[in-house]
Formats: structure tokens, C-alpha cells, sequence
């Protein structure tokens, strides 16, 4: 069997180290950094979501505001909450929780956040920074997958990086990451001809397409290193009960990988972990500290 990539002990060290880097920000600077984190509407996972940031945030002394914001929110009130939050000099994080209700055009929201504060790295200008090698806020899961692929790895100069799945969120951002450290990368997606074969090319295989156990183990080149980014809560066909899958046949995939990164436990703390890092980043930046 091929070795667990331990995302959650990753995150555990990297926030542990942000800890630090907090209690002396407040100590030497008097600076607290914060994050704002907007919900809009009822959907019991991203109230989850929310809540496990603002645990994190806790944990590390960086100060979270939460905005709960009605379903029946327009636009026009989110922007303006937005305003405000870009010109609060307290605030030096805004995280507006995706997806948000169908009245509101989440390009314009995730636009209208100031790109500095911008701690998704969603911001159209930071995804443009970091498509010229000028990376400002680096998006949270790319990022934190590069971590756990550079530790297990070293350098990936040269290796072959395969991504399946092309969302802004993750397989773009993903994709753009992985050409910086020198792979040669091939982005994946439902047109791909003979998917299978262009998997057993990879050395890396990052699964970011969010469908249950779409990846299956013949995909997998022996001993290659799989990041498994899917986040499906099913229901378990033996037990009844609801649970938490990746993207990938973990089962059976395993015993091809080289490493492989488990689901939970595996790029979802890092994306927490990761959140935290860009906003001490951000509350650095915008209090002019290196
Ligand atoms: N603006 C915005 N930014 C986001 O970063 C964002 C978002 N919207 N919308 C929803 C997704 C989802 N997401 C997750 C983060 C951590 C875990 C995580 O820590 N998962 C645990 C398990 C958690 C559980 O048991 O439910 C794990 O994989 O081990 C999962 C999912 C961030 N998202």
C-alpha cells in the first residue's frame, strides 16, 4: 500500500507556526490580523465550512468577524456590505462563502472585494498576477496541495501533472501552480478523450472534479503521488449512514499509489490551514510589514 499523505498533520504544524507568527505580530507590531467571513442563506455545509474557519481562526489569535446574512439578500446589500469590509482598516481578510443565492452574481462579488484583501485568491486581478509568475493571494486549495506535493516530493521539476477538472477554484489555479514548479501539465476535463490513458501518464494526478470516486485505480500509474481534492458527502450503501469521499477510488487506489492524499483528512484542513496563512499574509501587506 502506498503511503497517506497526513493533510491534517500538515495543517496542525502550519498553523501551530501561524500561531507564532500572530502572537508576535500583536506583541512587536500591535497588529491582530482579521477576517471577515460573509454566509449568505441556510446551506447547513457551507454553515459547516464557516464555522470550522472561524474555529481555526481561534486557535491562531487572528480575530474573525461572521456576517449572516439573510437567503433573500440582494446583490446591491452585499456589495455594500463588501464596501465596507474593503474600507475597515481593521478587517484584512474578506471571505465571501460560495456559492452564494442565485439573485447574486458571484463574479461581481468576488470582483468587488479589494484584490489585497482578497484572501480566496479569487479576485480576477490575482488570478492574473499569478498567470504571469507575480502571485499575490495564491487560491487556498491549489495552495495548500502544492505544500503537500513539494513535501512529499521535493522538486517537480519535470515531472508529468495531470489535473482533472478545469474550475477557477481549484483545476485552473491548480494547473497554473504546477507549470510554475516546472511540470509538464495536461488539464483533464469531461471532453478529454480516453481519460484513463491520459491518467497513466501522470506522476501527479490531482482529482478536483467533485463526483464521487470518479478516479479509479487502473487510472493510476504505479507509484505515482494522487491528491485527492473531492469533498462528497454520500450515503454509505453498507452502514446507511452519510460519509465523506474524495474524488479518487481510495480503497482500491492505495495500493497503486506511491502516496495519496486520504479524504477527510487530507487537502481539506489544508485549505483551512491555508486560509489563515493568506490572511496573516494579507494583514502583513496591508500594514506594510514584509
Ligand atoms: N469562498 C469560499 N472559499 C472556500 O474555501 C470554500 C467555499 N467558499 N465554499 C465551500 C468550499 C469547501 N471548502 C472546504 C474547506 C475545508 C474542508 C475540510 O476541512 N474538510 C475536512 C472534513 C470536514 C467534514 O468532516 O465535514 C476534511 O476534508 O478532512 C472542506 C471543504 C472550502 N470552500
Amino acid at each position: 500500500m502506498g503511503k497517506l499523505i497526513d493533510g491534517k498533520a500538515f495543517a496542525n504544524r502550519l498553523c501551530e507556526t501561524l500561531a507564532e507568527e500572530v502572537a508576535s505580530l500583536k506583541s512587536e507590531k500591535q497588529l491582530t490580523p482579521c477576517i471577515a467571513v460573509v454566509l449568505v442563506g441556510e446551506d447547513p455545509a457551507s454553515a459547516t465550512y464557516v464555522g470550522a474557519k472561524v474555529k481555526r481562526c481561534e486557535q491562531l489569535g487572528i480575530d474573525s468577524r461572521s456576517h449572516h446574512l439573510d437567503v433573500t439578500t440582494s446583490e446591491e446589500e452585499l456589495l455594500s456590505l463588501i464596501d465596507s469590509l474593503n474600507n475597515d482598516p481593521a478587517v484584512h481578510g474578506i471571505l465571501v462563502q460560495l456559492p452564494v443565492p442565485k439573485q447574486i452574481n458571484s463574479e461581481a462579488v468576488i470582483n468587488a472585494i479589494s484584490p489585497d484583501k482578497d484572501v480566496d485568491g479569487f479576485h480576477i486581478s490575482n488570478v492574473g498576477a499569478m498567470a504571469v509568475g507575480q502571485n499575490n493571494m495564491v487560491p487556498c486549495t491549489p495552495l495548500g496541495s502544492m505544500m503537500l506535493l513539494e513535501d512529499e516530493l521535493g522538486d517537480l521539476s519535470g515531472l508529468n501533472a495531470v489535473v482533472v477538472g478545469r474550475s477557477n477554484i481549484v483545476g485552473k489555479p491548480m494547473a497554473t501552480l504546477l507549470l510554475q514548479k516546472s511540470c509538464t501539465v495536461t488539464v483533464a476535463h469531461s471532453r478529454t478523450k480516453d481519460l484513463p490513458a491520459v491518467c497513466r501518464g501522470a506522476d501527479i494526478l490531482v482529482a478536483a472534479v467533485g463526483i464521487p470516486h470518479f478516479v479509479k485505480a487502473d487510472w493510476i500509474k504505479e507509484g505515482a503521488t494522487v491528491i485527492d481534492v473531492g469533498i462528497n458527502r454520500i450515503q454509505d450503501p453498507e452502514t446507511g449512514k452519510n460519509r465523506l469521499v474524495g474524488d479518487v477510488d481510495f480503497d482500491a487506489a492505495k495500493d497503486v499509489a506511491g502516496a495519496i492524499t486520504p479524504v477527510p483528512g487530507g487537502v481539506g484542513p489544508m485549505t483551512i490551514a491555508c486560509l489563515m496563512y493568506n490572511t496573516v499574509a494579507a494583514a502583513k501587506k496591508l500594514s506594510g510589514i514584509a
